[in-house]
């Protein structure tokens, strides 16, 4: 990432000497910042006239290439003075700096005294990289191990007790135990292995286990056990009744090693409570949950994908670190989405942040960057502990924007909020179905539509004149006209995937991955701990001992 100075520097090659503190910066008393209020405070044009003019050195820096993904961030409210002020706040924030502090492995986990260290599980090919060899052998060899299981287990090779080849694989973990890989194995179906289902079973509730396992052999089904601490009571409730329902079928504890496998950080509790080290996958207390897809928390997703995919994945992830950590600021995709996130977020004060999937087999998305974005940076505090002035995390919500169009959509055309909307496409869809072409267009041509409906509206003076034009007397469309008036404004980003394959989808995630650290880092928040999830745990423990019932 190269500074957009005279003296180009890559966001990899910080110029503070190895080790300095980073960060601890007060974003909101930077002189960016005040430039940035005085640029909001500025009336500026709307959207449409933005977009009437063919204004070709906006256009040029507010469109983005990177990993195969493109970003045309052309419909956002920013101007280029308001673009190089928000390249000057990652400059002050020394977003470089704090990238290159992870990247060396320091404990910028402050709060729990750990690193962040999950781009080191797709970067171990790197022999300089700055992790250190010993991370990138462990990383190496246990991802070995987990995907010559996985690829026995989709070959059927893995036999159960019985000897039968395993039919489907249940997965039992919450969070990132399952968001991330339940969203990749969606998104990535056209790959997966009719052999073996695999079955996301997230939500302790009696029913989601019940269903899933009511037409099910035991006899070929094998249960992933996924939890990093091996402590969560849903994870564990489950497990304990997957035990209950094998030995039912006659396999008791000694007959289930080859119907159970743990993935977990602590490989200690998992062989206490009973799981067999052979058949147990580990990873770090240094990959966060909700970064761990990448590790043998991938296992069930590489069962259904097979390891070759699973390796494209981390290819993409990898190709968007490479252009993270490499690319100058003013080209550099995923800080692009962090600098117009903290506009639409701190300086236009929308306070939620919708994301629109044009693609169904992206339905996971939404929940999966919820996870990364909201446990991540919805921090009320800054890292010296001082309380926060500026915005931190918007909400993130949204789905499929074709069903949205059709149901939610509406308020954000005439509704009284200012909702941002960053919509991910499909360029390119090879399904085999009579006419496919006129339904990817279909629905690529809705993703154009809407953004380019949200971005231009309709004013009142406009609206008129079409009433007109229908054929309404002045008197009905004049009264009409405010109500098929649209404010238009609202601010977008298009984020266009090649094909939905496992390197592109590899690439989306690390973008929204470095996104969220690039947000946190000019916040001054950490963003790697999770002490509000950590309040209902414990308070999970004491109302489970007053209600009598076991915790
Ligand atoms: O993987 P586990 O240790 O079972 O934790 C599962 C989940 O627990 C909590 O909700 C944490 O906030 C999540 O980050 C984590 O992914």
């Amino acid at each position: 990432m190269h500074a957009s100075t005279s003296s180009p520097r890559p966001l990899a090659d910080s110029a503070d000497p190895a080790g300095a503190p980073v960060g601890g910066h007060r974003p909101a008393c930077l002189p960016a910042w005040d430039r940035l209020q005085a640029l909001a405070a500025t009336p500026q044009p709307p959207l449409r006239d933005r977009l009437a003019t063919a204004d070709a050195a906006r256009s040029a820096a507010l469109r983005f290439d990177a990993a195969g993904l493109r970003l045309d961030a052309t419909r956002q409210a920013v101007d280029l003075p308001i673009w190089q002020a928000l390249l000057a706040l990652a400059r002050e924030a020394d977003v470089a700096g704090q990238a290159d502090a992870l990247r060396r492995g320091e404990a910028v986990n402050a709060t729990e005294g750990r690193a962040a260290l999950h781009p080191a599980l797709r970067g171990d090919d790197d022999p300089a990289a700055p992790w250190g060899a010993a991370i990138s052998a462990a990383v190496r060899d246990e991802r070995e191990r987990f995907l010559a299981a996985a690829e026995r287990v989709r070959s059927g090779a893995w036999r159960g007790h019985r000897g039968l080849p395993i039919r489907t694989v249940v997965n039992l973990g919450i969070g990132g135990s399952d968001l991330g890989p339940r969203m990749a194995t969606t998104a990535l179906a056209a790959l997966a292995t009719p052999a073996v289902a695999v079955r996301y079973v997230p939500n302790p509730d009696a029913w989601t286990l019940h269903d899933t396992l009511r037409d099910l052999n035991p006899h070929d089904t094998l249960f992933v056990v996924q939890s990093k601490s091996f402590t969560t009571p849903e994870t564990r409730l489950m497990a304990d009744t997957a035990r209950r329902w094998l030995a039912d079928a006659g396999l008791e504890p000694d007959a289930q090693g080859t119907h159970l496998v743990a993935v977990t950080a602590r490989p200690d509790l998992a062989r206490a409570q009973g799981f067999d080290p052979a058949h147990t996958f580990v990873f770090w207390d240094w990959v966060g949950g909700r970064y761990s897809v990448w590790s043998a928390i991938g296992f069930p997703l590489a069962v259904a994908i097979g390891a070759a995919a699973f390796r494209q994945l981390l290819a993409g992830a990898r190709a968007m670190d490479e252009h993270f950590w490499h690319a100058p600021p003013e080209r550099n995709l995923p800080l692009a989405l962090a600098l117009l996130s903290v506009w639409n977020r701190d300086f236009l004060r929308c306070p939620t942040q919708l994301v629109a999937v044009y693609a169904e087999r992206l339905r996971h998305f939404v929940p999966y960057l919820q996870q990364l974005a909201m446990e991540s940076n919805g921090k009320r505090v800054h890292r010296d502990g001082t309380v926060c002035a500026v915005g931190t995390e918007a909400i993130v919500w949204g789905g499929i924007g074709l069903e949205g169009q059709h149901a939610y959509f509406q308020l954000l055309h005439q509704g009284r909020h200012r909702v941002p909307v960053d919509f991910i496409g499909i360029d390119t869809e090879d399904t085999p179905l009579p006419l496919a072409e006129r339904h990817h267009r279909l629905v690529r041509d809705n993703l154009l539509a809407q953004a380019q409906a949200l971005a231009l509206g309709r004013d009142e003076a406009q609206t008129r004149a079409q009433l007109r034009a229908e054929g309404l007397d002045a008197a009905t469309a004049q009264t009409l006209a405010p109500h098929r008036t649209f404010p238009g404004n609202v601010p977008s980003n298009l984020l266009w995937l090649p094909r939905l394959d496992p390197h592109a989808l590899g690439a989306l995630m690390a973008a929204y991955e470095h996104k969220i650290f690039c947000e946190a880092a000019i916040w001054d928040i950490h963003a790697y701990d999770q002490w509000g999830v950590e309040l209902g745990k414990t308070l999970l423990r004491t109302v489970a001992r007053d209600d009598g019932a076991p915790g």
